[in-house]
């Protein structure tokens, strides 16, 4: 009988801040998934894996349970998901993603006083975070309760239901909206690659090829191809200007006293960079995008 193949299951967040950056990832990574409408399961053609499709809070559980060998999950998730059991035990970060990053703080309506996490003592704190909010407040040997709320925590204060808010903030826009400011910053998150720990080894091979196009994708994602031509007598100085360029490609070109110069510039070129290339000799300066490199 033939043995059944070794798939490796993502589990990622079916729809929400998540979902479009964790499928655009992935797609760059080449892995192209099939989707039904409806479907929580999507396969994939290219390498061996499955996505499921969950809830961004059920991303722990199922990969600590073994259903999903990997999942895209925010830090802040995660750690309220895992603080004080046994779940984290099974659970490693694999790679931090970059994206999806915000804060967890808390925030009180703009007429309150606030000097120090003193006056914090007795509120009430309306979360979807009570874990990480009461670790803070008991490090902190701050008296004060936490309510739990799955949405829709800025409203708590407003309907008297809370005295103030610990929620996530980004722009600082919902805050404002509600008449609420941010008074300490408790919790710095971004979106992660969270793995189990015991692995087999046909799983963590298919981990690995996908995490090299990953490190491949963000490389690209900040890299730049840069093209220009250099006076031969200026090559040395405009090499020296180019951001992050380990070994330029020089080009002999028809007027022997140019040069084209050819590189893979892995920091950012900004325009002030192109202005430095052109002061120092360059002509024709051109900055392209790299779609795909393996690192
Ligand atoms: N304004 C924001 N800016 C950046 N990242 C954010 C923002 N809001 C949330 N996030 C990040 O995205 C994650 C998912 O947020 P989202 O609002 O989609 O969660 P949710 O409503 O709980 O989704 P689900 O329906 O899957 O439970 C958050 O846990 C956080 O890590
Ligand atoms: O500081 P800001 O940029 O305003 O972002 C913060 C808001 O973003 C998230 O909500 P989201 O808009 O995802 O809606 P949700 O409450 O339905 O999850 C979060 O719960 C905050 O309410
Ligand atoms: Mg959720």
């Amino acid at each position: 009988m033939k043995n059944k193949e070794t798939r490796l299951n993502i589990a990622l967040q079916k729809s929400g801040r998540l979902s479009e950056k964790s499928f655009e990832l992935l797609s760059k990574c080449g892995l192209e998934l099939a989707q039904g409408k409806r479907s929580l399961i999507c396969r994939s053609q290219e390498l061996p894996v499955d996505v499921l499709l969950l809830r961004d809070d059920d991303v722990p559980t199922f990969v600590s349970e073994g259903v999903c060998d990997i999942g895209i999950v925010g830090q802040n998730v995660l750690l309220e998901e895992t603080l004080g059991t046994k779940e984290g035990e099974n659970l490693e970060t694999v790679m931090e993603l970059g994206f999806s990053g915000c804060r967890l703080s808390i925030a009180l309506p703009k007429e309150k006083e606030y000097n120090s996490l003193e006056d914090i003592k007795g509120c009430k704190l309306a979360t979807t975070y009570p874990k990480i909010l009461q670790n803070f407040l008991d490090k902190n040997k701050i008296n004060a309760m936490a309510v739990k709320m799955e949405g829709s925590v800025e409203i708590a204060p407003s309907l008297g239901l809370a005295d103030g808010i610990c929620d996530i903030v980004s722009s600082g826009a919902t805050l404002e909206a509600h008449g609420l400011v941010e008074v300490e910053k408790i919790f710095q998150s971004q979106a992660v690659l969270v793995g189990r720990k015991n692995m087999s080894v046909e799983k963590r091979a298919i981990l690995v090829t996908i995490l090299e196009r990953i490190k491949g994708v963000r490389a690209a994602a900040k890299s730049k191809y840069v093209m220009l031509n250099a006076p031969k007598s200026k090559l040395k100085d405009i090499c020296a200007l180019l951001p992050g360029s380990e070994s330029p490609t020089i080009i002999p070109l028809a007027d022997e006293n140019k040069v084209a110069v050819h590189a893979v510039c892995l920091e950012p070129v900004f325009w002030s960079t192109m202005e430095s290339l052109k002061s120092a000799g360059a002509t024709s300066v051109l900055i392209l995008p790299i779609e795909k490199m393996l690192v």
